[in-house]
């Protein structure tokens, strides 16, 4: 019998220069930076520059990154028009998966083509995926589309796209921060997806719209939508032991709660439980921390479990009023540097992803019995 490692736990599938998890100690690494080094000292503009590059940029540099992703912005009509017609029912994450599909219609991306030539194709992913998401917002609101501006940073321009106005200041500052911890997570299931769809030498759209559909899983990237939906039904601070004694009695999954690496805190929820708790306390809504920080307690002491990136993020997002549909495209937005960036690397030095499975099924031998006679 071969050694099974159900969900690859603890399998190495490849070398990466990019992320570095470390699930004892609750330590990320961007390109050998710690996490804690880089939120709220570079803007997300440098982080992308990091992941393209593996080295933080001199001011000529991001100059000429940001100047490049700002002039990716406008999107085909092809895919304008579609945003416009799209049912208004549907998740935006879907739209969005469905939306990158489309754009690779638009160009002959083919991996054997000149690097720079996929790392443009990079770059107009990461700049055109927070328009994809803004623009449906806006259409399925009955809004008009807000034109496009190449003065705003990454952050500021999806604000700007999704509401119509320029952001606050803070308002930035905060989703940029965002942004900075949620753009890359080593072999992440739906970085890993993205990996495995280019190892085929397939084309950068058909592994990102593969990525989309791993990270809006509620065990993934989905669980910060599910964050506000528990709140939103625990309802207030008074309510949540016997809500969460429920729910572990009932055997479900609290969302936000929990990671396959980290064994103990991640070191991203603390920034984000900070930036939680001065937006909260600015609103007046204290409720939802208060009720998010006795929920981790409760599971801290319950069950060893710690809070991950998407626990906090959620009242984040819910106090920059964004839609909570929003959240796992926000989560998209950001993660598509770190996506675009994993494709370019498996590219540069690919091997197929082809692991074995071991066969529990009926015994060999069977006979096909003619269709009439089963
Ligand atoms: C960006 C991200 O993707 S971060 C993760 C986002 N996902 C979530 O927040 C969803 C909730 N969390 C989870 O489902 C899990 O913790 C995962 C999927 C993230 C990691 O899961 P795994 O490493 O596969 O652990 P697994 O699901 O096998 O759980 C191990 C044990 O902990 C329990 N457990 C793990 N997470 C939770 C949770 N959130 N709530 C309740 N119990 C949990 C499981 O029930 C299981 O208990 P058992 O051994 O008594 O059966
Ligand atoms: O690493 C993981 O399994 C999930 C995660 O936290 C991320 O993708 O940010």
């Amino acid at each position: 019998m071969a050694v099974v490692s159900k969900g690859l736990e603890g399998i190495v599938a490849a070398e990466t220069r990019l992320g570095e998890v470390k699930g004892a100690e609750g330590i990320l690494f961007y390109c050998g930076y710690d996490i804690n080094e880089l939120a709220g000292k570079v803007s997300y503009e440098e982080v992308v520059y990091l992941l393209f590059y593996q080295k933080l940029p001199n001011r000529a540099e991001l100059e000429k990154l940001t100047t490049a992703l700002r002039a990716e912005r406008e999107l085909p009509q092809g895919v304008i028009d579609y945003l416009l017609a799209a049912p208004k029912k549907a998740k935006p994450i879907d739209i969005m998966r469905t939306a990158v599909s489309m754009l690779g219609s638009y160009e002959l991306n083919r991996h054997d083509v000149d690097v720079s030539e996929n790392l443009a194709t990079a770059i107009r992913l990461v700049s055109q995926i927070g328009v994809i998401a803004a623009y449906f917002h806006r259409a399925r609101t009955g809004k008009e589309l807000p034109p496009i501006r190449k003065d705003l940073s990454e952050a500021a321009h999806f604000l700007y796209l999704m509401t119509g106005e320029v952001p606050s200041k803070e308002a930035e500052k905060t989703l940029d921060v965002a942004y900075v911890l949620h753009a890359e997570h080593g072999f992440n299931a739906s970085t890993f997806t993205a990996r495995v769809v280019a190892s085929t030498l397939s084309d950068m759209y058909s592994a990102i719209s593969a990525a989309i559909g791993a990270l809006k899983g509620p065990l993934h990237g989905g669980a910060n939508e599910g964050v506000i939906h528990m709140l939103e039904e625990i309802g207030s601070p008074d309510k949540v032991d016997a809500w969460v004694e429920d729910a572990l009695a009932q055997k479900k999954k609290i969302m936000g709660i929990g990671h396959r690496v980290y064994k103990v805190l991640d070191p991203r929820a603390p920034h984000l439980r900070e930036m939680a708790i001065q937006l909260t306390a600015q609103l007046g809504e204290a409720k939802w921390i208060q009720m998010s920080e006795r929920i981790a307690e409760i599971m801290r002491e319950r069950k060893g479990l710690n809070a991950n990136v998407d626990f906090y993020s959620a009242t984040v997002y819910y106090s920059l009023d964004i839609p909570t549909d929003l959240f796992t495209p926000i989560f998209a937005i950001a993660r598509m540097s770190g996506w675009t960036a994993h494709v370019l690397e498996q590219w540069s030095e690919n091997r197929l992803f082809r692991p074995l499975s071991e066969y529990v099924g009926r015994p060999y031998g069977q006979k096909v019995v003619p269709i009439d006679e089963r």
